[in-house]
């Protein structure tokens, strides 16, 4: 098993990744395969309650108890307080982010509480809502057309949409209409609509694309609110997302990069971030490819 540590200069980054690579990827097998039982010990007992069990998509991916987010519980009724969704720390803060399944039409109405509740200034989805046939998550925000829903409360209603290559991003203003008084608020959506489920996209610069205008416009929060990160299951596309922001905002400081020791981390704190090895040497790949690119770049 060995140390939760294994950090990498940028000098030696490239030769280590081919070292990994060699007789195909068998070094790369070995360090995926050391995170296999990280956090797994650990107790999801709220998640596994009768009342909780049909908010879970998928029985095998259940929150911890020590890192779930919890909504403000409504007239102290049992399991109210429950979303499928994990705190998980980032470059910038230990709680950065929210890792969470897409939404299910039974919760979508718990996921606007958990961004309003939480303060979230963004949401990133990785997911399309049907693949191949199978719906990966329900669409919980209003087309162009309706333009305006409401959910649990909460008014959310669609201010602009920029279609790119890849991905939209739309601006929600959400206003809660039980809290007279309260001020909208804005969050961001930026839907990445080119990653298949349990695989990698084509390109690594599609995704280093992605990162980048999540950051240009979900600058680090001064006040410490989460970002919601999303794919289907909460744990794939989202922990190689995260763990792929948290890097690109390591190179400007010269810290070594600790691929291992990020993925260690995520897995404390919710079960299977960075579900394939395919996904884990591709974290690899989307940073070779940044650090290449870096010469004539500025910033990350
Ligand atoms: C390999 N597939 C899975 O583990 C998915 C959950 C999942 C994880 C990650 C992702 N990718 S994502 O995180 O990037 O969205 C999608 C779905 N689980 C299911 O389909 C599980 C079966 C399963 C598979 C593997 C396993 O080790 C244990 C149980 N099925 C399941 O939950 O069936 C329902 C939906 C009818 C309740």
């Amino acid at each position: 098993m060995g140390s939760i540590s294994r950090p990498v200069h940028a000098t030696d980054f490239a030769e280590h990744v081919r070292l990994m690579s060699a007789d195909s990827d068998f070094r790369f097998s070995e360090e995926y395969e050391d995170l296999k039982q990280v956090g797994r010990s650990q107790t999801c007992i709220s998640a596994d309650l009768p009342v909780n069990r049909a908010k879970n998509r998928f029985t095998n991916i259940l929150p911890y108890d020590h890192s779930r987010v919890k909504l403000v519980p409504v007239d102290d009724e049992d399991g109210t307080d429950y979303i499928n969704a994990s705190y998980i720390p980032g470059f910038n803060s230990p709680r950065e982010f929210i890792a969470a399944q897409g939404p299910l039409p039974s919760t979508r109405d718990h996921f606007w509480r958990m961004v309003w509740e939480q303060q979230c200034p963004a949401v990133v989805a990785l997911t399309k809502c049907v693949e191949k046939g199978r719906d990966k998550c329900h669409q919980y925000w209003p087309d162009r057309s309706e333009l305006s829903l409401t959910y649990a409360d909460i008014e959310v209603t669609m201010m602009n949409e920029t279609t790119y290559d890849e991905f939209v991003v739309r601006e929600f203003r959400l206003t809660h209409l039980s809290e007279a008084g309260t001020p909208s608020r804005t969050v961001k959506h930026l839907h990445y609509m080119s990653w298949p489920d349990f695989g990698v996209p084509e390109k690594a610069s599609g995704l280093v694309h992605f990162a980048r205008v999540f950051r240009q416009k979900v600058p680090p929060s001064k006040t410490c609110k989460p970002t919601v990160v999303h794919c289907s299951a909460g744990v794939g596309r989202s922990g190689t997302f995260i763990a792929l922001d948290r890097l690109m905002q390591t190179i400007p400081t010269a810290e070594p990069f600790d691929i291992f020791g990020i993925v260690y981390g995520m897995r404390k704190e919710r079960v299977c971030m960075v579900q394939t090895e395919q996904q884990y040497i591709f974290i690899h790949h989307c940073l070779l490819y940044v650090l290449e690119g870096r010469e004539n770049d500025t910033g990350y």
